[in-house]
């Protein structure tokens, strides 16, 4: 127990596209717990590997820049061509996940991971928080939110796990079928119980 500072604990958020795990990241980071995004890491992976991106998809560069909605296009179309960018991108993730985790003294930290159950992330968490939502709702909050087709949103949720088999997975499911207000107090609920789990409250 007196380990805990050395040892925090690391709560893993995920959900598939729309699901609303930016917005939970953002609740728990007003409250004053340190949530790392893996979407902003792959951002900045694909800017340290931007050579060899540009090598592997030079349709996606429009002059020296990526155009982040035609490499989109490209990848959630063919299965091959999202496993090499997963394939280059993936391991510099891993990288500076291990980077920003040094760095944070904290007992208990948040890692929102749009693909953990896909890519096996369970084995670095001490537990899992699924966001969840009818495709429907989720398909039209990411519409609204991107100016993405719906059919673009679709193409990445059939690259996704179906939410249904998550939901056996997950060690706390948060629903996100109704209101913000709403979706606060479930979380408030799921967070007293993983602070009363991991004898942190
Ligand atoms: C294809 C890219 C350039 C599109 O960029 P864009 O800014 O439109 O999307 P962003 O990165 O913000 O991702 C938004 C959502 O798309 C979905 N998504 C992203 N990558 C993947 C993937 N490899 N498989 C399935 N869904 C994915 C997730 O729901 C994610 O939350 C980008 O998603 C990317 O680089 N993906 C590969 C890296 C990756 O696997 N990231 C996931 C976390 S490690
Ligand atoms: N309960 C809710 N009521 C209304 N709007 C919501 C609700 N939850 C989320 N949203 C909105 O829906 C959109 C998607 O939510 P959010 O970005 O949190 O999802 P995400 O799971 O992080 O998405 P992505 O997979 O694209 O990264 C956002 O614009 C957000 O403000």
């Amino acid at each position: 127990m007196g380990d805990r500072a050395k040892h925090p604990i690391i709560i893993g958020i995920t959900g598939n596209i729309g699901s609303g795990k930016s917005t939970v990241a953002a609740l728990l980071r007003s409250w004053g717990y340190p949530v790392l995004d893996l979407d902003e890491l792959a951002a900045r992976a694909r800017e340290n590997k931007k050579a060899e991106l540009k090598r592997l998809f030079p349709e996606a560069f429009a002059g020296g820049e990526l155009d982040r909605r035609a490499l989109a296009q490209l990848v959630f179309s063919d299965p091959e061509r999202l496993k090499a960018l997963e394939d280059l991108l993936h391991p510099e993730v891993r990288r500076l996940l291990a980077e920003e985790l040094a760095r944070i003294k904290a007992p208990l930290i948040f890692l929102e991971i749009p693909l953990l159950f896909e890519k096996g992330w369970e084995a670095l968490l001490d537990g899992t928080l699924l966001v969840a939502a009818p495709v429907e709702e989720r398909v039209r909050r990411v519409v609204a939110r991107s100016g993405l087709s719906p059919e673009e949103v679709l193409a990445r949720e059939r690259a996704q796990m179906p939410e249904e088999e998550k939901r056996k997975r997950a060690t706390w499911v948060l629903e996100n079928r109704g209101g913000l207000k709403e979706l606060e107090e479930g979380l408030r609920e799921i967070l007293a119980r993983i602070q009363e789990r991991f004898g942190l409250s």
